[in-house]
């Protein structure tokens, strides 16, 4: 059974697929309300309101995913769910329209004084001449941040007439093309704009990315608006130029504070809001609640998901066709951790054969978990595996190689320490299963699944018949046993699988036999 807790107001109609779900249990609780029980919920869904801190991660132990209904993921710490191995979604683009078109309706009403227009009739008063207002047609609308919501305002502009500039660092010659926009600088942008409105995310890169500097290159009279993230545009350096009227008016749906109590902003005419309104509409809501529902439902049914903050998305029907190798690399992490009994410094792999055209970054990341779960305590996975890498100073290389030993496809992985190294390769042959082919140079075949002895010795009458007697003796069943060796009298290796781990004591007994040059113990 999988607890989900939904934090934040998200519309349930949307949330159907997971209601529908058997073995999932919703539960629609504030953080305040459900602190006795935060550490019993796997998944946990938030709008904007939740801020998702470390602390609150903390707090929630079992917890395998953090769903955001909606775009922006500035409300929860990223870095710190990717260390503890929760994976982030949300719903890119179910609100791109609403949010486009409040935009655009607080452009108007910027443009047109409606807000204000309209106190005034409300307040008795018929003051026409007051609220002359500027049309669209025809000014210079600069957009900065041109993703999905920047892209459906220019469309829209382009239809009113109006002449789009857009700054984006990483808009494509091609896509600006597409949608006849000009892209320039913000510093070529800013003095050219009438109007200008911020569709970025809130990074540090933009946090105060508009501020007073910049904007007293403007024209004298633009207007600004931010429907994005209250902080984009500086808020005291904007209240500065209100005061001054450099700037003519702003439209905000986000403040830095939410609700904005206090904030001076509000007590300008010049400053029109909505109280983040952005994608607050029937279908926006429906379309986020559903999009991360279904990503949530996928993901606990161990597939994986679309929308990923901290995850390469990979699709479906790509992930079935590499979830075999997915696993094999796992165990193969697993038996180099379990075998190298000292600290690692180095994880090399290498993807032979015709099987790997696709990004195996995911596997590489499930390698890392693989090596890592047997040591840490705590979640381990491919959402963290690559920083608990980087932490404990391990080198990662990655190879493709058209190579594969006269395999169909084979995984090479070498596993270094600071005084031993294991080199294993594995193959996945469809319909047949995975197997490791081959330890430190040494041809083998077995299925990595169970508890294992790996015997390294010389190859030598007696040694394999003293390991079985003494097995043997103490009743223990060999349930697999595959033997290899370079040459003969040279070393040589065994490995025996048992269907219970090996005990402290017989391990002891098996190292006390002569000829025996090591051993090492796993469980996969
Ligand atoms: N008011 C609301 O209710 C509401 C609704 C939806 C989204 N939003 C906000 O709007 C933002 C944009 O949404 P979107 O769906 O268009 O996202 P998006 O990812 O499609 O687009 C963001 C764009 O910003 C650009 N960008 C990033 N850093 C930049 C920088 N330093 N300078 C200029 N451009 C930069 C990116 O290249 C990208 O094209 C979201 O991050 C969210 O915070 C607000
Ligand atoms: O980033 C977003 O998607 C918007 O800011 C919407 O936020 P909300 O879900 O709190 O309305």
């Amino acid at each position: 059974m999988y607890r989900i807790l939904v934090a934040d107001a998200i519309k349930p109609e949307g949330l159907e697929p997971l209601l529908q779900a058997s073995e999932i249990e919703l539960i629609q609780k504030k953080i305040e309300e459900a602190e006795e029980s935060l550490h019993e919920f796997d998944a946990l869904l938030v709008r904007s309101a939740t801020k998702v801190t470390e602390e609150l991660i903390e707090k929630m132990p079992n917890l395998k995913i953090i769903a955001r209904a909606g775009v922006g993921v500035d409300n929860i710490d990223v870095p710190a769910a990717t260390k503890h191995g929760i994976v982030v979604v949300n719903a890119p683009d179910g609100n791109t329209i609403s949010t486009a078109e409040h935009t655009f309706a607080m452009m108007a009403a910027l443009a047109r004084h409606i807000p204000q227009g309209h106190s005034s009739v409300k307040n008795g008063e018929w003051k026409r001449s007051a609220f002359t207002g500027t049309e669209l047609y025809g000014k210079k609308l600069g957009i900065v941040g041109m993703g999905r919501i920047g892209g459906e305002i220019a469309k829209r502009a382009k239809v009113f007439g109006m002449d789009v500039l857009v700054f984006d660092p990483f808009l494509t010659s091609d896509r600006a093309k597409k949608l006849n926009v000009t892209s320039l600088s913000l510093e070529e942008l800013l003095p050219l704009a009438d109007i200008i409105t911020v569709h970025t995310p809130l990074t540090s890169e933009t946090k105060g990315l508009l501020n007073k500097d910049n904007l007293r290159t403007c024209k004298k009279g633009v207007y600004l608006l931010n429907c994005a993230r209250g902080g984009i545009i500086d808020e005291d350096d904007l209240y500065e130029l209100l005061l001054e009227n450099h700037v003519a008016g702003a439209a905000l749906d986000v403040f830095v504070e939410e609700p904005p109590a206090g904030n001076k902003l509000l007590e300008l005419d010049s400053v029109i809001t909505t109280p983040h309104l952005g994608a607050s509409t029937k279908e926006a809501q429906f379309n986020v609640a559903t999009q991360v529902a279904q990503e949530v439902l996928v993901f606990l049914e161990g597939n994986p998901v679309a929308n990923s903050i901290n995850l390469p998305a990979i699709s479906k029907e790509q992930f079935e066709k590499v979830q075999p190798y997915y696993q094999l690399v796992k165990q193969m992490g697993s038996i180099g951790s379990q075998c190298m009994k000292e600290g690692i410094n180095e994880i090399s792999v290498t993807y032979g054969g015709e099987a790997f055209h696709f990004d195996t970054s995911i596997l590489t990341k499930s390698l890392i978990s693989g090596v890592f779960k047997t040591r840490l305590d705590g979640p381990v996975n491919e959402v963290n595996a690559l920083l608990i890498a980087k932490e404990r100073g391990v080198t990662i290389g990655e190879k493709i190689s058209t190579d594969a030993y006269g395999y169909a496809n084979c995984i090479s992985v070498t596993v270094k320490g600071d005084n031993r190294q294991l080199d294993i390769r594995g193959t996945h042959v469809e319909n047949y299963g995975s197997r490791i082919v081959s330890l430190n140079g040494f041809n083998i075949e077995f299925l990595p699944e169970g508890n294992f002895l790996y015997i390294q010795h010389t190859d030598q009458p007696g040694v394999i018949g003293n390991v079985g007697r003494i097995l043997g003796d103490d009743e223990v069943n060999i349930a697999t046993m595959q033997v290899g060796r370079k040459q003969a009298g040279g070393e040589a290796i065994m490995v025996l699988s048992f269907d219970k781990p090996l005990s402290d004591e017989m391990f002891e007994k098996l190292n006390e036999l002569p000829d025996i040059s090591f051993m090492y113990r796993m469980s996969l």
